[in-house]
């Protein structure tokens, strides 16, 4: 909004003919249900009575003076609530508070979540759209980014799910930010693609029915159907957000060009799909081999990678955060679990309640899964800014020079310069490009965390299952002497099976 808008609109506030006017509206209000002292500030603040306060204790102001500061004060609260949020939202000054860690990696989403009555990914989704500059930018009207916010946090609240709620919403869309700020990849990118990538991280899993695909497939679900059993929840997330983003009443994307609209689409379109996580093993690989060669990678492959990664990220961050995760996505997997059973279809892995080994499943989900993943996107990052930190440092006639850093730095995150390689937890290899890898000294702490966990599982396993045989001789030789006399050769049970594993457990869990 131009500076004199924004001057008019507030002279238009305080306009003294506008409170006079208005007088009439508090003329019920009883000035003496205001304290003194409250009444004295209001009227030194927001009136040009100032003789009143030092009349104290001689004779109460006039009432209309009172009944003015009050309207000012409420007028001024109404400005100060426009001003704290360029989009119009009022962000209540304790959760502000909090969002103010929105570059730290090991951000609290849940402490938003409860600080925000539970609309963390509305306060999240305004302000990273804010931090981009991306309403301004894109125009975007503040009631259709409200209801749009809205509308996606109702989709994820639609199945109750304990892990697939609008907090991971939140959750993966700080953690893409995170990445995008602090190696500076934002600088590498358009505002489109910034808008985009955020976009497609608050919409990823919009409506998700907390089952996995292969739970679709496997009971013929309207959804797997519609998308003939391909990325059957991706397809989804991408079309019902998509649906919302075009109606009338959350149209975000009203004053795109026709252009800009068909970037943001196939951008967001393919972020989304790479989400499966059946795609994983593949976008490693293909990653890997671009990495290998001359050629710039592509941005949406870029993008995707991030996308991913904040995706499974949660096993990267601070214990506390991660243990949490994994409770929630764990009871998510027991819930289809016990819809399988009901259903008479087998265990589908990790969702049996009563057999899986949670801490073994982790321990290989972090070394299988989320650790190359973050090691490739690591390697990634390196490669596409490198050679742009070099050109911006000879300070050529570049696409992206220092004070074109500066700038979009200052637009984009306030935190300290990335080139500390001292920095605990920094990339940084000889004329390589230096950025923060926090990720990693998180993941060996929960591998370590797992392995404990898992060693006090596995005792705790042997010491049942020495309980159970012992029960189960005692009720053998209680039963075999009393059937003695009939049946002489009934062997009794004593030992233990040899690798000590209960008959129902397998490898990680299944
Ligand atoms: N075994 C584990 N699997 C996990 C964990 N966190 C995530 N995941 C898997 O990744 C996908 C992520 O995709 P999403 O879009 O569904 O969020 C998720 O569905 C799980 O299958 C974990 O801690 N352990
Ligand atoms: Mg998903
Ligand atoms: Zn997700």
């Amino acid at each position: 909004m131009s500076c004199g808008r924004s001057e008019q609109r507030i002279q238009r506030l305080y306009d003294p003919r506008r409170l006079c006017d208005e007088d009439d509206e508090l003329s019920e209000v009883e000035p003496d249900a205001v304290p003194t002292e409250v009444r004295d500030w209001l009227a030194l603040t927001f009136t040009r009575s100032m003789t009143n306060v030092k009349r104290r204790g001689q004779e109460k102001p006039k009432f209309r003076s009172v009944a003015h500061a009050i309207r000012a004060g409420i007028m001024v609260d109404r400005m100060y609530r426009r001003l704290s949020s360029s989009a119009g939202l009022h962000v209540p000054p304790h959760v502000l508070l909090l969002l103010k860690n929105l570059d730290d990696w090991s951000f609290d989403v849940f402490e938003v979540n409860k600080a925000g009555d539970g609309h963390s990914l509305k306060y999240v989704g305004y302000e990273l759209l804010q931090k981009y500059d991306l309403i301004t930018k894109y125009k975007i009207n503040s009631t259709m980014l409200d209801n749009f916010l809205l509308q996606m946090e109702n989709g994820y609240s639609k199945y109750k799910n304990p892990y697939h709620n609008l907090v991971h919403g939140a959750d993966v869309a700080q953690t893409v930010h995170y990445i995008l700020s602090q190696s500076r990849l934002a600088h590498w990118l358009t505002d489109l693609e910034v808008f985009a990538t955020i976009i497609a991280a608050l919409i990823h899993d919009y409506e998700h029915t907390g089952t996995t695909n292969n739970f679709h497939i496997q009971t013929g679900s309207e959804f797997a159907l519609l998308y003939n059993d391909r990325a059957v929840l991706e397809n989804h997330h991408i079309c019902a957000s998509f649906q919302v983003m075009k109606h009338e009443d959350s149209n975000i994307l009203a004053h795109l060009s026709r252009e800009e609209y068909r970037e943001f689409r196939t951008l967001v379109i393919e972020m989304v799909l790479a989400t499966d996580m059946s795609f994983h093993f593949q976008q490693l690989k293909n990653m890997k081999n671009l990495l290998g060669m001359p050629e710039n990678i592509d941005k949406p492959k870029a993008l995707s990678l991030v996308l991913h990664c904040a995706d499974i990220s949660h096993p990267s961050k601070d214990w506390n955060l991660h243990s949490r995760w994994t409770d929630q996505l764990l009871e998510e997997f027991f819930r289809q679990g016990d819809r399988e059973q009901e259903l008479g279809l087998p265990f589908s892995p990790l969702c049996d309640r009563n057999s899986t080994l949670v801490a073994e499943s982790q321990i290989g989900f972090i070394d299988f899964i989320v650790d190359p993943s973050f090691s490739v996107m690591t390697d990634m990052l390196d490669k596409i800014l490198t050679p742009l930190q070099k050109d911006s440092k000879n300070m050529v006639n570049d696409v992206i020079s220092e004070e074109v850093f500066e700038k979009k730095e200052s637009k984009s995150t306030s935190t300290s310069s990335l080139h500390s390689s001292s920095s605990k937890g920094s990339k940084s290899t000889q004329g390589k490009y230096s950025f923060k890898t926090p990720w990693a000294d998180c993941l060996l702490d929960n591998k370590s965390h797992w392995k404990d966990r898992a060693a006090k599982d596995a005792e705790e396993r042997k010491r049942k299952a020495t309980e159970n045989q012992s029960n189960n001789c005692n009720s053998e030789v209680s039963s075999t002497t009393s059937s003695h006399q009939s049946k002489p050769d009934s062997k009794v049970v004593t030992s233990v099976s040899q690798d000590n594993k209960l008959p129902s457990e397998g490898k990680m869990g299944k």
